[in-house]
């Protein structure tokens, strides 16, 4: 397909996702059905473009005055692409399969100055959480917001009942594999820039052997910081799909007691087959939702992994749909459901052991605010400082400086790590 028809194509699949409240990767399969011509090569180019007009919604629309979805495929073509301004205004030629001619505002917002443009957009943040936003970054907020408007890379843990470092380096090679820049078991393969294909790491054999599992680096941080270590008594307590279950597994190299819960069956689901293929043997999965058989198990963790239910405001970059549709209702609610896994946890660790609090949001509502309101309530708890916790768990290499500067707890970003943005706080109870 030639640039015109990938644009008029990205035009429509945006009209699924903005005027018909379709999720995006359904409104792209949906798209793939229905024009069945068009091959992978085109196919991944249309989703690059969709994705990448979503992560710069607010900056593409005010540089073109309109927040439409022609509005935006255009002024994002440029970079999605890979090529020039003159030749989006070139491929936009009314032709058969390629949008009408660009207007003189659209042509004028492809080379817009940004500079004149409100913080908010651009840094691409919905207005409502700018406040919010621009506290926890400071003079950052702008530098952050533009970094979580950037394709994301794929982050993958080596996983060590199975395999090294070294070994999947060299499987991944011709992906532009390299280590990660924190986690000593990260490795990371950078986005596609432009048109260019997104790396199908799943369909490798060195996946399906269970050498490695897609875990962004911020995660494999909150694992590694946990404390959780051989022969220890662990308790995932919002487990999910299992991503940090696995890592904790493989850090306690398959000894000890790891227990893994959820609320929800459907989230747990995963879990099962991921147990398997990556060779773990010393977890317990819950049955979901089941609390009494949790609270027989309290107070006896060494180590409560509560990795919270959050807005996820630190995938953005993965999932740039979310950011537009976050609602205040919705952060309210997730505070909540925090509030209740953080006095669930301190029920259950035991005097001496540790509740590492996880979200994968940026928002200090959901994080120090969170954390102050608990150690509050709970005064048989302290924080334990990063560095104190990074050097308990043995890890080599300097600590990470948090993103919000604080030094008692660790605030991940795109723009500062290059991880999503990830909160990670230590909290001891007494013995
Ligand atoms: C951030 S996700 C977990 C991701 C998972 N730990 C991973 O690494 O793949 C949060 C999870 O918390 C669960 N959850 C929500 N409320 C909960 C509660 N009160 N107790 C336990 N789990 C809860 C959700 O079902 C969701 O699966």
């Amino acid at each position: 397909m030639r640039p015109g028809a990938r644009i008029a194509a990205a035009i429509e699949v945006l009209e699924a996702i903005l005027n018909r409240y379709q999720p995006v990767a359904m409104a792209l399969t949906d798209w793939g059905k229905a024009h069945r011509f068009a091959g992978s090569g085109d196919r991944n180019a249309i989703g690059g473009l969709v994705y990448d007009a979503l992560r710069r919604r607010a900056s593409l629309a005010w540089a073109l005055g309109d927040d439409g979805p022609r509005a935006l495929a255009i002024g994002a073509a440029p970079q999605a692409l890979g090529i020039s301004a003159e030749a989006v205004i070139a491929a936009c030629d009314g032709a058969e399969h390629s949008p009408p001619p660009l207007s003189d505002a659209e042509r004028a917002g492809l080379t817009r100055d940004m500079a004149e443009a409100p913080d908010a957009a651009r840094a691409d943040i919905p207005e409502w959480l700018w406040p919010s936003f621009s506290a926890q970054f400071g003079g950052n907020a702008v530098a952050e917001g533009e970094a979580m408007a950037r394709r994301a890379p794929a982050d993958l843990r080596v996983n060590t009942l199975k395999s090294t470092q070294e070994k999947v380096l060299k499987a991944l090679l011709p992906f532009g594999a390299a280590p990660c820049p924190v986690s000593p078991i990260g490795i990371r393969v950078p986005p596609p820039s432009g048109a260019q294909r997104t790396p199908n790491l799943q369909a490798e054999a060195a996946f399906q052997a269970g050498w490695f599992e897609i875990q962004d680096e911020g995660s494999q941080i909150a694992a590694l910081l946990s404390g959780a270590g051989p022969r220890k008594q662990v308790l995932d307590l919002c487990a999910g799909a299992g991503g940090k279950t696995l890592a904790l597994a493989a850090l306690m190299q398959n000894t000890g007691q790891l227990y893994a819960y959820d609320a929800d069956r459907n989230q747990l689901k995963p879990i099962f087959d991921r147990i398997k293929r990556a060779n773990v043997r010393n977890v317990q999965v819950l049955r979901a939702g089941d609390e009494t058989a949790l609270a027989a198990l309290g107070p006896r963790f060494d180590v409560v992994l509560a990795d919270a239910p959050c807005t996820g405001t630190g995938t953005w970059r993965r999932r740039p749909d979310a950011k537009w549709r976050l609602k205040p209702e919705a952060l309210a609610a997730r505070q909540a459901e925090q509030r209740s896994v953080l006095a669930r946890a301190a029920s259950l660790v035991k005097p001496g052991g540790q509740i590492v609090y996880v979200t994968c949001s940026i928002l200090p509502e959901e994080n120090v605010e969170q954390v102050a309101a608990f150690l509050d309530a709970h005064r048989d708890f302290r924080i334990v400082p990063t560095a104190d916790a990074w050097a308990a768990a043995g890890l080599a290499g300097e600590v990470p400086v948090s993103a919000d500067g604080r030094s008692d707890t660790l605030l991940l970003s795109p723009g500062r790590h290059g991880t999503d943005g990830f909160f990670i706080a230590v909290l001891a109870r007494s013995a």
